[in-house]
């Protein structure tokens, strides 16, 4: 089972507090000048990825005690547990086993006793052979024409994974059409209906539960506009399929359970691209593609359960996230990829991590006294670079920030990606360096400025430095990396949420909206007044029945 350990009353916990002081006014440039083996030091390669982590307000002891700070906090017996099928998942009373889904090797993953690999790679198979005949036109429509277009529909975790990685991986798209349809506002489904044909789109219910309300309205409206549009109920087979944990509900919806895709409970909704949950990744870029998305991950899965802490990626970025969240106070963390295609990076861990350490309810059940899961965000460079990046260099806060870069382009047009390149470059170094004020009287004196001038402008000018920032240089967003990628960012959020000490793996937070909304919903028909809230709601309740 997991441990239950408070870091704050860890060995390492109260060294690390003191070492926090000697490091707190050091500067990143004169730790970079003092040490001309820093680069050297603090970064790590693993097949084509390349993370530089000097950029950060670390020195050698900081990296030793966290790491020790990750063995007192029983991290390596943690990711044993994990890997090994236990119940990890210990408020749902299951495992956390997305790893089984990519596990190539086919080694044995036993849950109860029992090994899953067998079901995963039926479903994998079944993938296969359903994605090859889309994708080849063998698979025909109700009036026998060939799947043009795809709607995958689906919420959270069924729509951001497989949103994200079809965006990430354009460069290897076939020529069918992907659609997502997530919000239950009705302009999403109406406004992708409108570019579809009845008789050559696929719908792919992407639901785990096959509750979620969101998913089960988009699904009957796109259901309900199949039959307006002339098709029968028999016809529904070859248009709709499910992916989901649940067959009975597949079935009640009218779906035919040999078009359904299933996967488990093992597997967490905003860990589920690599299941079922994946059809859609697989349909865009081909069953071949998805493998090597799998292949990617299971490399990186190996990496991080056989490696020493000083050598592994996921356990680095956990431990130096961790400096700044319960050291330097910091709130938030960016990610800021410099490639277009990634642009639902930030967005799809924005789920992965805040859902999944969003959490003030320690493992021992009792309120944490420290700050724990960061909030995510980001854009891609350089929209961000024209957007906010003003308070991530002169504002009051420090944002530790992830730079992701590829060095080879998809689209090599002129000097497009060194002009990309060197703005990532530039960035980093820039947070790193500051400008000083020396620098700045200078370059106003060289404009030619009077003295006055200058003693006004100057210190606008000025940028303190010292901002920390990861480098993650990649060769190509490949299927293979940016499955190699995912699942770094996975772990990283599993080791901090084992040293926070709290659940990674349930999400109560969002069950209380879906409760509160579900009661709202009756009251909203008819016209009578509604007084059951408190003023506020009751108020809003029955102006958007007067107004509506
Ligand atoms: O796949 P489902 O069951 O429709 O859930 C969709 C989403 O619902 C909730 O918001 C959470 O439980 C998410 O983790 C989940 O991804």
């Amino acid at each position: 089972m997991l441990p239950n350990v408070d870091f704050t009353t860890t060995q390492s916990y109260k060294y690390l507090a003191d070492h926090y002081v000697d490091i707190a006014p050091k500067h990143l440039k004169d730790l970079f000048d003092a040490d001309a083996e820093r680069f050297k030091k603090f970064s790590l390669q693993f097949d084509e990825i390349l993370l530089d982590y000097s950029k950060n307000r670390i020195d050698e002891e900081t990296l030793a005690l966290l790491i020790q700070l990750a063995r007192e906090c029983g991290v390596k017996d943690a990711i044993d547990a994990m890997f090994s099928g236990q119940k990890i998942n210990v408020t749902e009373g299951r495992p956390v086993l997305h790893v089984a889904l990519r596990n190539r090797s086919n080694t044995p993953v036993l849950v109860d006793g029992k090994d899953v690999m067998p079901d995963v790679n039926r479903v994998l198979d079944q993938m296969k052979t359903f994605s090859e005949a889309i994708i080849s036109g063998e698979w025909k429509g109700y009036t026998g024409k060939p799947i043009t277009d795809v709607v995958n529909i689906g919420i959270g975790g069924s729509d951001l994974g497989p949103v994200m990685v079809t965006e990430a991986l354009k460069a290897y798209k076939n020529h069918l059409k992907m659609h997502f349809v997530s919000n239950v506002d009705g302009t999403h489904i109406v406004e992708t209906l409108k570019s579809v044909n009845p008789e050559t789109t696929l719908f792919l219910i992407a639901s785990k539960t096959f509750t979620t309300q969101e998913t089960m309205g988009n699904a009957h409206s796109a259901r309900d506009w199949f039959i307006a549009a002339g098709a029968k109920d028999e016809d529904v087979a070859k248009h709709f399929a499910a992916l989901s944990t649940n067959a009975e509900g597949v079935a009640k919806f009218g779906i035919d359970t040999k078009n359904m895709f299933e996967f488990w409970d093992w597997v967490g909704g905003r860990y589920s691209l690599w299941s079922a949950i994946g059809l859609s990744i697989a349909l865009s870029i081909g069953f071949e593609n998805f493998t090597e998305l799998l292949a990617g991950a299971h490399a990186m899965d190996n990496h991080f359960k056989s490696t020493e802490f000083e050598e592994n990626l996921p356990a680095i970025l956990a431990l130096v996230g961790i400096w700044y969240n319960n050291f330097f106070d910091s709130e938030t963390e960016a990610i800021l990829p410099y490639d277009q295609y990634m642009h639902r990076f930030a967005a799809y861990f924005q789920q992965g991590d805040m859902e999944s350490n969003g959490k003030y309810v320690s493992r021992a059940g009792n309120p944490v006294d420290y700050s724990t899961g960061p909030i995510i965000w980001g854009e891609p460079g350089t929209n961000g670079q024209h957007a906010f990046y003003q308070l991530i260099h002169q504002g009051t806060k420090l944002i530790p920030c992830d730079f992701i870069a590829p060095a080879q382009s998809h689209n090599p047009l002129g000097e497009h990606h060194n002009m990309l390149l060197s703005n990532f470059f530039a960035q980093t170094e820039a947070l790193m360096n500051g400008k000083t004020e020396e620098v700045v009287i200078d370059e106003l004196k060289k404009a030619g400025k009077s003295d006055e001038e200058i003693a006004k402008i100057a210190p606008f000018k000025v940028f303190e430095g010292n901002r920390p920032t990861n480098s993650i240089l990649v060769k190509k967003i490949t299927p293979r990396t940016l499955g190699s990628l995912i699942a770094m960012y996975e772990h990283k959020i599993f080791v901090q949420g084992i040293i926070w000490n709290i659940y990674s793996f349930d999400q109560w937070g969002v069950e209380l909206g879906k409760q509160l909304a579900g009661k709202i919903l009756p009251e909203l028909k008819g016209s009578e007044e509604i007084s059951s809230h408190d003023s506020s709601t009751n108020g809003l309740i029955n102006q958007y029945k007067a107004w509506r």
